[in-house]
Formats: structure tokens, C-alpha cells, sequence
């Protein structure tokens, strides 16, 4: 696993496309991320952003060239211990949250300590923690998923991604169905739960004016050189 030194994600000669007829969506010579580094990705719409997350997620592999996170050779590695290794480091915020509807509010964050082998006798209380430091509080968490608003269920989201203590926190466009001030609001208390367990964040949003938060502003179309597709 990892040491402090070693960069959080190492990309070198990233290429991915979706299959051999289609053109390739992402090409990366070099991209570095340190441990600790809070990265707001940009790019337009199509340009490849939620490809490259889920490639730093391990959700896909690429088609060619090496990918590094946390040391991991996520390039070589089958889906299967990609799967384990994510369950284990990292959280993300989907851009569709990717609640289970039917589950309680505590469950759906429940499942995540599970899934990362994280659901101790302390969990629960772990949980109700994190949810009053979003803003959830006590008379939401019985509650089942699909009966919060969106922005609730953005913090059970974000609750979820972050009850691991995952050393790396990605997340794609989580505010965007937020007000003005709510997403200050909301960028401030993830901001503060990824400073308590020092994660590298790496979140992506069409809303540049998030950008102040962030150490680091990458354009996805200044990182690669495939060509973003017109979008019809
Ligand atoms: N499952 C898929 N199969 C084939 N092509 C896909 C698939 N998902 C996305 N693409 C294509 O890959 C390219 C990159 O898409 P991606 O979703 O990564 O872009 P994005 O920058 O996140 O866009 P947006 O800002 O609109 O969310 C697009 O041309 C898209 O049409």
C-alpha cells in the first residue's frame, strides 16, 4: 500500500476508449495527484471527466498505460480486487448519488463501513456523527432514502463516501442540484470532513465558481490529447 510519499494518483500513458470501434475518449500523457491535494477537473460537456473518475475508481480499466493510486496498479489489476480496493480507500459521490431508495438512511451508510470491513461496534455511532456533521440530524436517520430532498440526500451520499475514512474522496458534480447558498453550505462541510481524515479530493463541476475551494484547478482538455467528442 501506499507511503506518504508516494502520489495519491500516477498516470503515465493513460489511454481509454470504450471499445476498438469507437475513438479513444482519453488520452493522459503524465498526471500526478499528491496525497492531501484538493483537485477541482473541469472540462466541457463529453470531454471525458466522469471516464477518467471512474478510471481513478477503479470502476474501469484503462485500455492502455499505467494508473497508479495509492501505489495500486489499478492498470493490472482484475475488476474483482478493484472492487475490494475501492470498497477500502475510496469514496465517491456518484453525480446520481446511487442511494438504495428502500434503505434507511443510517443502512445506506451502514453498508459502505460494511463493504470496507468497517462495521464494528462503533459504527453506528460513526455514523450518526457523520450525519449531524453534515446537517442530518437525529429525526432524518430512520428515515429511507427516497423520502429526503436531493440536497439531504447529497450529505447521506457524501456520509457515505467519506465513513471509511478513504484516503482518496472523488466526486462528480455532487452540488449541482443545489442553491446558491445551500452549496456553499455544502461544499464547507465536506471540505471539513475530508480535513478531518486528510483525504485527497478530486471532484469535478461545470461550476467554476466552486473552484475557490480547491489547492488545484486541472482542465481536463490541457491534461489529454484525445479530442472531446461533439456532443449532437
Ligand atoms: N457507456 C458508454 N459507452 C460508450 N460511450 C460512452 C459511455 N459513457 C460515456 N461515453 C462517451 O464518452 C465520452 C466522455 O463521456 P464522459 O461522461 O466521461 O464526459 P464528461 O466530461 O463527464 O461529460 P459531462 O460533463 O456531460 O458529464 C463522451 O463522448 C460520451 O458520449
Amino acid at each position: 500500500m501506499s507511503t506518504q510519499t508516494e502520489p495519491a494518483i500516477h498516470a503515465h500513458q493513460l489511454q481509454f476508449r470504450w471499445s476498438k470501434r469507437q475513438p479513444t475518449v482519453l488520452d493522459i500523457p503524465e498526471l500526478r495527484i499528491d496525497q492531501g491535494e484538493r483537485v477541482f477537473l473541469f472540462g466541457p460537456s463529453g470531454s471525458g471527466k466522469t471516464t477518467l473518475l471512474n478510471l481513478l475508481a477503479g470502476v474501469t480499466r484503462p485500455t492502455s498505460g499505467q494508473l497508479h493510486v495509492m501505489g495500486e496498479p489499478m492498470h493490472r489489476l482484475s475488476g474483482r480486487k478493484r472492487d475490494h480496493f475501492r470498497a477500502q480507500h475510496i469514496g465517491i459521490v456518484f453525480q446520481q448519488f446511487n442511494l438504495i431508495p428502500y434503505l434507511t438512511v443510517t443502512d445506506n451508510v451502514r453498508l459502505a463501513a460494511h463493504l470496507g470491513g468497517k462495521n464494528d461496534a462503533t459504527c453506528t455511532d460513526r455514523i450518526h456523527d457523520m450525519l449531524r456533521a453534515l446537517g442530518l440530524s437525529d429525526h432524518h436517520w430512520r428515515r429511507p432514502a427516497h423520502a429526503l430532498s436531493v440536497g439531504q440526500q447529497q450529505r447521506v451520499a457524501v456520509a457515505r463516501a467519506l465513513i471509511n475514512s478513504p484516503q482518496l474522496f472523488i466526486a462528480d458534480e455532487p452540488s449541482s442540484a443545489l442553491d446558491s447558498d445551500h452549496r456553499d453550505e455544502f461544499m464547507h462541510l465536506m471540505m471539513q470532513a475530508a480535513d478531518q481524515h486528510n483525504s485527497t479530493v478530486i471532484f469535478v463541476s461545470h461550476d467554476r465558481a466552486l473552484q475557490s475551494h480547491f489547492s488545484r484547478h486541472l482542465d481536463l482538455t490541457q491534461l489529454q490529447r484525445a479530442a472531446v467528442q461533439e456532443t449532437a
